[in-house]
């Protein structure tokens, strides 16, 4: 049994004291998990578009200070009472959308998002009411549930999934988001047939993961579609079959690839979170049955439209939340997988660094050139 069971842990955090400001490298105390919960050492966590969203300002639900960071692995350090699916020593991947097998939306088959703690997750707190981080006398606010940008995070026992001793954590922290909702997206979300034409909008870790599960679905053809051509080079690797970026042509992407597929996709997503692409990738789907799946998360304000013409005559427009997967039962499936072969995640990986450089982390996902994991 590790000494610190049962006591506060002083260890090193990314704080985001303000919103639109770097995050700043402090000793947090750590609380010890209470009854339900779990803490659990952070060994690995990527940035995701998502967490510089919310510091960028851009979440409704954004609140500060906070320690933001949703896409980790980590090693369980002790338990609450009454938790027994984990153990101290598990291999753990913290959970965003929690999974608590109990509620409506849980026992529904056609839906992930568990409603168990939503609330005061939504809050930046535990189920409680109450945070267990504090840096120099101040609270600090969790965030979706996960704080991964901390050595030590405390989570409930439902929003933790335990893998494989084997699965590198470097690599199955990916399963925490970005790739693991991309894949899901089509493979659950959409559920893409084999032989038909696909379309994802937005190339970062997301979007390749779409690409990952149009392959995996055995899709004809695949569009790749950014504005920034840097990217076709990896889309191309990870099957897409087209590539196009809409500067190229002077008139709207949604005409160009009708005229590219004989009147439409089958299915397209949106991986950018901007409400305008939202509206192409919905209006490239062919008339009389394509779906659009929207991914991208959309700032605080943004709302979508396209004339309503666009559904009666056919099309669907849906949306996913993690790929629409159960998360406790799937993220040990989705790890078994890339131990198997069958899902990569190294090729998602562009740069590991150390926490003291998460600021240049961001930046190098500003400027579009990362998918960023790194170690503490
Ligand atoms: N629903 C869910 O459960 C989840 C949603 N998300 C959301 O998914 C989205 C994608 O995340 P992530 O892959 O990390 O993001 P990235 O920023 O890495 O990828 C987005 C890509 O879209 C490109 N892009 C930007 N604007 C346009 C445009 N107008 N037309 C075409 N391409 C464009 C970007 O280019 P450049 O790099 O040059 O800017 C970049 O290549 C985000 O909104 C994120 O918040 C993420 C995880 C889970
Ligand atoms: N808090 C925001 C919405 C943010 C959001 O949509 N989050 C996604 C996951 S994005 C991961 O990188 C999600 O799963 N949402 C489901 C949920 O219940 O939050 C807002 O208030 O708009
Ligand atoms: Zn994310
Ligand atoms: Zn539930």
């Amino acid at each position: 049994m590790a000494d610190t069971v049962g006591k506060v842990i002083k260890c090193k955090a990314a704080v985001a004291w303000e919103a639109k400001a770097p995050l700043s490298i402090e000793e947090v105390e750590v609380s010890p998990p209470k009854a339900g919960e779990v803490r659990i050492r952070i060994i690995y966590t990527a940035v995701c578009h998502t967490d510089a969203y919310t510091l960028g300002g851009h979440d409704p639900e954004g609140a500060f200070p906070v320690i933001l960071g949703h896409e980790g692995g980590g090693i369980v350090e002790s338990v609450g009472e009454g938790v027994t699916s984990v153990q101290p020593g598990d291999h753990v991947v913290p959970l965003y959308i929690p999974q608590c097998g109990d509620c409506k939306f849980c026992r529904h088959p056609r839906t992930n998002l568990c409603g168990k703690i939503r609330n005061t997750q939504g809050k930046g707190v535990m189920p409680d009411g109450t945070s267990r981080f504090r840096c120099n006398g101040k609270e600090l606010l969790h965030f979706m549930g996960t704080s991964t940008f901390s050595e030590y995070t405390v989570v409930p026992e439902i929003s933790v999934a335990k893998v494989h001793p084997d699965a590198p954590l470097d690599r199955v922290c990916l399963l925490g988001c970005g790739i693991s909702t991309g894949y899901g997206a089509v493979l659950n979300t959409a559920n893409v047939e084999k032989g038909t034409t696909c379309g994802v909008w937005g190339l970062g870790a997301v979007g390749l993961a779409v690409i990952m599960g149009c392959k995996a679905a055995g899709a004809s053809r695949i569009f790749a579609i950014d504005i920034n051509s840097s990217k076709f080079e990896s889309a191309r690797a990870f099957g897409a079959t087209d590539c196009v970026n809409p500067a190229d042509y002077d008139k709207p992407i949604q005409q160009v690839l009708a005229e590219m597929t004989d009147g439409g996709l089958d299915y397209t997503f949106e991986a950018i979170g901007n409400v305008h692409t939202m509206r192409a990738a919905l209006e490239s789907c062919h008339k009389g049955w394509g779906t659009s799946v929207v991914i991208g998360v959309a700032a605080a304000g943004k709302e979508i439209s396209t004339r309503p013409f666009q559904l009666v005559t056919g099309r669907t427009w849906k949306g996913t939340a993690f790929g629409g997967w159960k998360s406790r039962d799937s993220v040990p499936v989705l790890a078994e997988r890339y131990m198997n072969k069958e899902l990569k995640l190294d090729e998602f990986i562009t740069h590991t660094m150390s926490l003291e450089n998460i600021n240049e982390a961001f930046n190098l996902m500003h400027e579009g050139k990362s998918k960023d994991c790194w170690d503490y």
